[in-house]
Formats: C-alpha cells, sequence, structure tokens
C-alpha cells in the first residue's frame, strides 16, 4: 500500500476575516500552507508574523511557511519564533542559502527551498541532502487561482530521479494550479505533498476537496509504484 500524498492547503485563499473558522473546515489536512509575500520578491502583499501566530492559536496542524521574500535571512526567525514548523525560502532570493537552511534547522525548525519555474533542479545539487523539502512552483509566484504550468511534471521527475542519485527522500511539495484533476498526475510523477488554495477553499465543502485532491494523488503514487 502506497504513502498517502499530503495535503497543504494554502490559506491564501481563505476568507481572512474568518480564518479560525476557516481552518475548522479543513481540520483533515496534513499541513497549513501559508504564503508570506513581501511586495518586493513578488508583486503581491500578504501578510507576516501576525498571521503565523494567529494560525498557531487557531490548530495543531503543523505550519508549511512559505516566504516570498528577498533576503530571507533577515527575518527567517520571525516565522521561526510565531510558530512555523517548516519554513521553505527561494532559490532565487538566497544569497547564502546553505546558511539559511542550516539556521532553520539549527532552530530545530523544518527547512525547504523552492524554485521558481524557470529555475532548473539541478541549482539543488550541493544542498539537496540538508533539505527536508523542495518546493517546486507550478505557478509564478505571487497569487493564487492560477493556472498550472505544465511543464512542472517533468521537472518534477528530474527532480526525483536525482533523490534517487543521491539517495534522500526530501518531501516534494507543489504548489499553484493544483486540484483534483491533475493531484494524480503529479503523485505518479513523484509530488509528496500537494498545496492547494482555491482547490480547497473556492470549493463548497473544504474538508471534502482535501480528501479528494490526497486521494488522486495516493491513486497517482500508487500507480507509478505498482
Ligand atoms: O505560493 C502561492 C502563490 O504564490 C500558492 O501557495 C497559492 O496560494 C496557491 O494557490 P492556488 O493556485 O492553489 O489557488
Ligand atoms: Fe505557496
Amino acid at each position: 500500500m502506497s504513502a498517502s500524498i499530503q495535503i497543504s492547503p494554502s490559506i491564501l485563499s481563505a476568507d481572512m476575516a474568518n480564518l479560525a473558522r476557516d481552518l475548522t473546515r479543513i481540520s483533515n489536512a496534513d499541513l497549513i500552507h501559508v504564503d508570506v509575500m513581501d511586495g518586493h520578491f513578488v508583486p503581491n502583499l500578504s501578510y507576516g508574523t501576525a498571521i503565523v501566530k494567529a494560525c498557531k492559536s487557531a490548530t495543531d496542524i503543523p505550519l508549511d511557511v512559505h516566504l516570498m521574500v528577498s533576503n530571507p535571512d533577515d527575518t527567517v526567525d520571525w516565522y521561526i519564533d510565531a510558530g512555523a514548523d517548516l519554513v521553505t525560502v527561494h532559490y532565487e532570493a538566497s544569497t547564502h542559502l546553505h546558511r539559511t537552511v542550516s539556521h532553520i534547522k539549527s532552530r530545530g525548525c523544518k527547512a525547504g527551498v523552492v524554485l521558481n519555474p524557470a529555475t532548473p533542479v539541478d541549482v539543488l545539487e550541493d544542498i539537496l541532502d540538508e533539505l527536508d523539502m523542495v518546493l517546486l512552483m507550478s505557478v509564478n509566484p505571487g497569487f493564487g487561482g492560477q493556472k498550472f504550468i505544465p511543464r512542472t511534471l517533468d521537472k518534477l521527475r528530474r527532480l526525483r530521479a536525482m533523490c534517487v542519485e543521491h539517495g534522500v527522500d526530501p518531501l516534494i511539495e507543489i504548489d499553484g494550479g493544483v486540484g483534483a484533476g491533475n493531484a494524480g498526475e503529479l503523485g505518479a510523477a513523484g509530488a509528496t505533498v500537494l498545496v492547494a488554495g482555491s482547490a480547497v477553499f473556492g470549493a463548497e465543502d473544504p474538508a471534502q476537496a482535501v480528501e479528494d485532491i490526497r486521494q488522486a494523488g495516493t491513486r497517482g503514487r500508487a500507480s507509478k509504484e505498482a
């Protein structure tokens, strides 16, 4: 029996005026994805530590904090202090990536690196064995509700092959335009965690949407392992 794909609903698509209520609607999620945008690294501004703290006090589900910020070294501690369980930083925003990843882990937090759609997986060659997670963006970061970039599937297969070659098994998360319709092929291509914002919070029953995406992803993963 194949391991279940994990689902990390993005609260970017939640109703921020009713965040605690919306979190109760996804109590079956494996992680909560918190998109921090600084209006500089990405052309949008979302929220910061106050929302991470609010999530921490409203749920026991681990917080998966996606930092879309320039110079993450300057602020990463804020998010760890606010309650992040896992922090991902963008390769494109980091000058001293190894130092940043080592620092996050030294604080007892899990660490991951995010790649934008145009960044090849090869850049991770010399840091892959340090990572708890690799996050592949399947849209250009900055906004929810965008269309999945199909080329991500090939990139995902290349990342999976690279992990096998290095004998490592980080979580592999896909973020952007994910739903029950493409979760199967993402699971088959090697994803282990799927972020979904609009597909979850835009659904009439968000918990059912989480379950549908998880089942589709897990079926895809099992079909590959069979
Ligand atoms: O990081 C981002 C966008 O920059 C994502 O986490 C989005 O929030 C995903 O939203 P959907 O594409 O699933 O609606
Ligand atoms: Fe994200």
